[in-house]
């Protein structure tokens, strides 16, 4: 089980190209085959002896190390035309279930670097791969308690003369050695075990007063069941959701969930979230929830975990994609995995086509159109699956994507 990782770079100074080497040798120290690879710069002649990246790299590799410098707060454009030109392979299908993770460089230290790490993932979304920041397990941490505690992907300094300085190095060492790891066990991901079920515990939790949510919640829960999957449904109680739908509730159909307590995150391989948008974000129960998992410091029960959410909002453009954003970016502070619908099945464009996450938009009714409904099916089933490959931990937390699989007890 070799991990295939491929670190894609583009750099004029210097920066990106010291990081991105460094991540390269972490990779090769798990035991990765590795490719080193340099974007295309048309406005500079190539400074560097790396090949140049192409689609190719994407679909070879099973984890990737996005490195892009901040230019004007987003990715810089030689990165973005190399990130579209994988629009032929996406077409097809062929860039799902990769682990993702992000490096950038800026001037200044607020000048656009999450916004960059943030870009490369949503990319990495529409692929359908999967998306690993850096945490925020604290200074232990050999990622994030370097640099600048990012919790998206690893942040440095740009310096004019191209330097890194050695603890951002190590960081990126231990970034590119953390993907390998995630990327050994996601390989094959988004498939069954060839004849067999799944064997993982997962978690669907959702708000309680929101019944559409609700209902996406039951079909999530039956999607991961229906491939062996252990499943609890638990929903968040407690104020802040406004009842929005005419639906009836609960006591009108099945009987009400339990409600959820962090044991149930711990307990669980894949944890799946719903909740009504709010201005733009997921309900303040969800947010409450989310942040009271987290220790002050170390790691929290959602580190190297896959999770993913889904949302109702009142109208189509209403925060569907939005709240789901905001909802990735706690997950990331969490260290937990990211997986996406992306377009992994047709469901999901019959259902509006949003690929960080099912959504349903009330304005279409309150019961979640049958389209909506196979989209969270199919979202259950892939977060089972998901779980399924990144079990295999020996113990919680930072560092536990880092063990080799074959020093591993299963
Ligand atoms: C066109 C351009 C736009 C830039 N925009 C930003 C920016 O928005 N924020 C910032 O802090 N630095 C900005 N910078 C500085 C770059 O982030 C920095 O030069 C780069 O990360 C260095 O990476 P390299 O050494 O690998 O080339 C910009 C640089 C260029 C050339």
């Amino acid at each position: 089980m070799t991990p295939r990782v491929a670190v894609v770079y583009h750099s004029r100074r210097g920066t990106m190209r010291a990081l991105a080497g460094a991540a390269a040798a972490g990779a090769q120290a798990y035991g990765a085959q590795v490719r080193l690879v340099q974007v295309a710069d048309d406005q500079a002649a190539p400074a560097w002896p790396e090949e140049e990246a192409g689609p190719e790299d994407v679909l070879w590799a099973d984890g990737l190390v996005l490195a892009s410098p901040t230019y004007f707060g987003s990715v810089s454009a030689p990165f973005k035309r190399f990130l579209d030109s994988t629009s032929k392979l996406w077409c097809d299908g062929l860039l799902t279930d990769r682990v993702v993770t992000g490096m950038t460089a800026s001037t200044c230290l607020h000048g656009g670097r999450e916004a960059t790490l943030l870009t490369l993932y949503q990319t990495a979304h529409h692929w359908g791969s999967w998306t690993l920041g850096a945490g925020s397990a604290g200074p232990g941490d050999p990622v994030c308690g370097g640099a600048d505690g990012n919790p998206y992907g690893l942040a440095v300094a740009a310096l004019r003369d191209g330097s890194v300085a050695e603890d951002d190095l190590a960081a990126a060492w231990a970034l590119g050695r953390r993907l390998a790891g995630a990327a050994a066990r996601a390989q094959g991901g988004g498939r069954p075990a060839p004849g067999g079920a799944v064997r993982v515990r997962m978690t669907v939790v959702h708000c309680a007063e929101d019944e559409t949510v609700r209902l996406l919640a039951q079909e999530c829960a039956a999607g991961a069941r229906e491939l062996g999957a252990e499943v609890r449904l638990r929903r968040l109680a407690g104020p802040g959701v406004r009842r929005e739908s005419g639906l009836p509730g609960p006591a009108g159909g099945a009987p009400p969930a339990a409600a959820v307590g962090p044991g149930d995150v711990a307990w669980a391989d894949s944890v799946v979230f719903g909740a009504p948008a709010r201005a733009g974000a997921v309900a303040a129960p969800l947010l409450g929830f989310l942040q009271s998992l987290e220790p002050p410091a170390g790691p929290g029960p959602l580190a190297g975990k896959p999770a993913g959410g889904f949302v109702a909002t009142a109208r189509a453009h209403a925060g569907s994609e939005s709240a789901l954003l905001s909802l990735h970016h706690v997950l990331h502070h969490s260290g937990a995995v990211v997986v996406p619908p992306g377009y992994t099945d047709p469901v999901v464009f019959e259902a509006g086509g949003n690929p960080y996450g099912t959504s349903h938009a009330r304005s279409a009714g309150d019961l979640p159109t049958v389209q909506a409904l196979a989209a969270a099916r199919h979202q259950g089933r892939r977060m089972a699956l998901a779980g399924d490959r990144l079990r295999r931990r020996p113990a919680p937390g930072a560092g536990a994507l880092d063990t080799p699989l074959e020093k591993e007890s299963t």
